[in-house]
């Protein structure tokens, strides 16, 4: 199969969707891998590291896009790369469709099949390739926290960890998955008091096993989060119904019950956002304030540690590819239904069920599509 691996262009996304080692799995497979010149460059991924492991270096997306016969990306296509997909061409990357018209409606004119990154599964119900940079962005959801903070930024001036003498920061964790419990550990390593709320009792559960009560575990009700808003130095929206657009766990209304320089984190902002205030910010300038309130909503947030994020996604992603460039697409699908779940859109049907509805749109079953010839 020949495929091609752009470079990214949305703001500051450094991310390759393959590392050199990746090609040379591919390469040695016989396939084709062809990487836009430049691709890997901000990260230290070199063109000649990437023509030693066997890729073809194209200068022009435009080229690679028409002779690939699957795109692997990392971020969702913007509107100058989902005009150039074409009917019977594979895109493997996140797509984050739900809350993206623009992009659905782009993708289902294109006549493409999408298989989206995170709404891939596991056997044990997680979500493998959206793992990997849930990791990254809970973690940095902290750091980001705690910058914005300090009252140059616009923060209240509160140090996370507090000093002897002087109480800690108090966090508030919405969601308990993966992005959540990666921001709990990071703000208890730096000393923070740290409540997370989550909908899953067995999750709760299994977390205050592993934590014991060094973490506060709350069941999320729109009560139980309206009580401790007015102690929250910050609040990291880390929710996910997987697909879906995320609920507004925080309204406008709520952040007067805030103390003024709060901040909230929304990490669930590609999905949408978990406060109703969030609105997708870049890493050019990743906050603004609403009412007092400090807003961080970067959409891309793993780009902002490029290297760590390209190996670490990488590393979930290549198996996938393997399938579904050794297999095709269908046969991969059919193979593995966890590989299926990513399916969102095929020759102008949506295959997700979420994402129909998000949009109000026909949806067409997995099943019809993968049953076809
Ligand atoms: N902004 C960025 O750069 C990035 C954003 N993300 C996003 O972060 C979000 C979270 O991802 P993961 O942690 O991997 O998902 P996950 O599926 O591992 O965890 C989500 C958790 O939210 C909980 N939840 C659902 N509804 C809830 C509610 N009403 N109240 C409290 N908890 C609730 C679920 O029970 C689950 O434990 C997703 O939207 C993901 O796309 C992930 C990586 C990067
Ligand atoms: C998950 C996602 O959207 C990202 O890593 O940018
Ligand atoms: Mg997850």
């Amino acid at each position: 199969m020949d495929i091609g691996v752009p470079t990214e262009i949305k703001n500051h996304e450094y991310r390759v969707g393959m590392t050199p080692g990746g090609v040379k799995e591919l390469v040695r497979d016989g396939h084709r891998v062809m990487v836009q010149s430049g691709a890997g460059a901000a990260i230290g991924l070199l063109d000649e590291h990437y023509a030693d492991a066997g890729a073809e270096l194209v200068t022009d997306a435009a080229e690679l896009f028409s002779r690939a016969e699957m795109i692997v990306k990392v971020k969702e296509p913007q509107a100058e790369e989902y005009r150039r997909l074409g009917s019977g061409q594979v895109l493997f990357t996140y797509l984050h469709l739900a809350p993206d018209l623009p992009q659905t409606r782009g993708l289902l004119k294109s006549g493409c099949t999408a298989i989206a990154y995170e709404t891939v599964t596991d056997r044990q119900g997680g979500l493998p390739l959206l793992a990997p940079m849930s990791e990254v962005a809970g973690r940095m959801a902290v750091q980001a926290g705690a910058h914005c903070l300090e009252k140059a930024q616009g923060g209240r001036g509160v140090l996370l960890g507090g000093v002897p003498g002087v109480a800690p920061a108090r966090v508030l964790v919405l969601g308990g998955g993966v992005v959540g419990i990666h921001a709990a550990r990071m703000a208890l390593g730096l000393g923070a008091d740290v409540t997370l709320f989550d909908k899953s009792l067995p999750r709760l559960k299994e977390l205050d096993n592993l934590y014991g009560p060094g973490l506060k575990t709350l069941y999320s009700t729109t009560d139980a989060i309206e009580a401790e808003l007015p102690r929250a130095d910050l609040v990291v929206g880390a929710v996910l119904i997987p697909g879906a657009a995320a609920p507004k766990l925080v309204t406008r209304d709520m952040l007067k019950l805030l103390p003024k320089g709060a901040v909230l984190v929304d990490v669930a902002i590609d999905q949408g956002g978990c406060f109703e205030t969030s609105r997708a910010t870049t890493h050019r300038q990743p906050t603004f304030e609403v009412d007092g309130i400090v807003h961080y909503c970067v959409a891309n947030m793993p780009g902002g540690v490029a290297r760590t994020s390209t190996f670490a996604l990488t590393n979930a992603t290549l198996p996938f590819i393997q399938a579904l460039a050794n297999k095709g697409w269908r046969r991969a699908l059919q193979d593995d239904e966890h590989l299926a779940r990513g399916l969102n859109v095929h020759a102008g049907k949506l295959c997700y069920q979420a994402v129909a509805e998000a949009h109000d749109l026909p949806y067409t079953p997995l099943e019809d599509v993968l049953a076809g010839a």
